[in-house]
């Protein structure tokens, strides 16, 4: 088949390069020349592993290209889909500009049939106000559906060519018959939806995921209290099928470019039918709270921050990123140079976005996790890189000025901080220290 994709993110130029992968004819359209211009060379704008593989194979054999030409990658495609960024507006709700401007341009250029799928993350009744759209500027007969992603970030190729399952939301047969075929190489789990329904299904997976991460984090506050470890507790409801082990992993709270923005969202569109999304907001509130639990444990450790050096592992939002869209590190690092801290950060790939994207000039960004801990008077790990689990609590302890290694993601176990004198705080087990004084887990900053 032959694809228009239009938006390079993640969404739309991992589904391009795999919807080529597949066979498809596929041709990516972006508005910024610089990320054409990358993708042309065979360049991926974004870190993403097997990503640039899969470009070069698929663009040298001649079924991927790239465009800012969205008219004539239109024109010569027969399903167009559109996975332009739909972020967060300063009320919460889901910013459609993106998302409308796609709507007039592929409009107006419409030269025959086509089939126009939305892959972005969009507000329930979207799809209809795209349909309006498109036939204001246009014509020609088309079909809408709603194919919502569920990728991850930094497996976003895996999950992509071996989805769970695929959603299509259609109306007319022919759009359906056409989407199965589409995805049928990927999965056998393909549920046909009302479009309604589809749009609706990624904000409730993506909710229920964020509930998941602010439930476990919340029992890790109270194992902390209670003298239980939150890995224990998590494995031990994981067994039960009906609970699952996966977004069980306790730490510093969700970010990224998804979570934040679509839980956000769900709560303004509930809002917005006068429903009031409690349990929602809580979920949100608690993931906000969880990241300063750092700041707790840092400050029961030394007590005053100010002129106090402090390094941190992990920008990004989870690993195997360069993404740092609400990566937990710019509200902890913020909150600790409030305090007179002294921070040095490094991330094995990150820091370059996180450089451009946080405001204040005073943290030192380093060249490699050793160089960030060197005579420190602490250590917080915000990002389970594996490269920081290959390093022995050993060595961070003979880095460091003062022995204070707080966990945010608990990669390290009790074994390998054995032989060490570390002070270890991680989250929702027991503390290591030497008789420091007890800390109370959930206060508001
Ligand atoms: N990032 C993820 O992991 C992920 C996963 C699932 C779903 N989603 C959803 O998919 C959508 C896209 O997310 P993303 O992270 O890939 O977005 P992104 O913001 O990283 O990228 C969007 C791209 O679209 C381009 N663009 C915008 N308007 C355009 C236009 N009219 N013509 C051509 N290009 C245009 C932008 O220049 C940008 O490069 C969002 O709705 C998001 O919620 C994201
Ligand atoms: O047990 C867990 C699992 C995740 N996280 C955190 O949750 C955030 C999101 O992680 P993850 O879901 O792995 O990454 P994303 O790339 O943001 O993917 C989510 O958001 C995408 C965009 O909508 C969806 O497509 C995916 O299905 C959904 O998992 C990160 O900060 C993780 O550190 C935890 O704290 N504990």
């Amino acid at each position: 088949m032959r694809l228009a994709v239009i938006g390079t993110g993640y969404v739309g130029l991992v589904s391009g390069v795999c919807f080529s992968d597949l066979g498809n004819d596929v041709v990516c359209v972006d508005k910024l020349e610089n990320k054409v211009d990358m993708l042309l060379q065979g360049i991926s704008p974004i870190y993403e592993p097997g990503l640039e593989e899969l470009i070069h194979k698929n663009k040298e054999q001649g079924r991927l290209n790239f465009t800012t030409n969205l008219a004539e990658a239109v024109q010569k495609s027969e399903i167009i889909i559109i996975a332009v960024g739909t972020p967060s507006l300063p009320n919460g709700q889901a910013n459609l500009s993106f998302i409308e401007d796609a709507a007039k341009e592929i409009g107006q250029s419409l030269n025959n049939f086509k089939i126009i799928v939305t892959k972005s993350t969009v507000p329930v009744g979207t799809n209809e106000k795209i349909k309006q759209i498109i036939s204001k500027y246009s014509q020609f007969p088309f079909e809408i559906a709603s194919v919502p992603e569920f990728l991850r970030e930094g497996t976003a190729v895996q999950d992509t060519l071996h989805p769970d399952r695929i959603i299509i939301g259609a109306t007319s047969d022919y759009a359906k018959e056409k989407l199965i075929k589409l995805h049928s190489p990927l999965s056998e789990n393909i549920l046909v939806t009302d479009i309604r329904s589809a749009e609706m299904i990624k904000y409730a997976s993506n909710a229920f995921l964020a509930t998941k991460i602010s439930f476990i984090n919340e029992i890790a506050n109270i194992c902390e209290k209670v003298g239980a470890d939150i890995t224990q507790v998590a494995s031990g409801m994981g067994y039960d099928k009906r609970i699952g082990s996966s977004f069980l992993k306790a730490g510093i709270g969700y970010g990224g470019s998804c979570f934040p923005k679509d839980t956000q969202a769900l709560i303004q569109i509930a809002g917005q039918m006068d429903y009031d999304f409690k349990l929602l907001k809580s979920v949100v509130e608690v993931n906000h709270e969880q990241r300063f639990n750092i700041i707790r444990k840092l400050e029961a450790l030394l007590g005053d921050l100010s002129e106090r050096t402090i390094a941190i592992w992990g920008l990004s939002f989870k690993p195997e990123t360069d993404d740092v869209r609400d990566a937990p590190a710019f509200e902890i690092i913020n909150a600790l140079l409030q305090r007179g801290a002294k921070v040095r950060a490094y991330d094995p790939i990150a820091t370059e976005n996180f450089k451009k994207c946080f405001t204040r000039e005073e943290v030192q960004y380093c060249l490699g996790a050793q160089e960030a801990a060197v005579q420190a008077d602490a250590l917080c790990i915000l990002t389970e890189w594996s490269e920081f689990k290959n390093i022995s609590p050993e060595m961070i302890e003979s880095w460091l000025t003062e022995p204070n290694l707080i966990d945010g993601r608990n990669i390290y176990s009790q074994e390998d901080l054995a032989k060490t004198k570390l002070n270890y705080y991680s989250i929702g087990r027991p503390n290591l220290n030497k008789g420091v004084k007890e800390i109370e887990p959930v206060l508001l900053l």
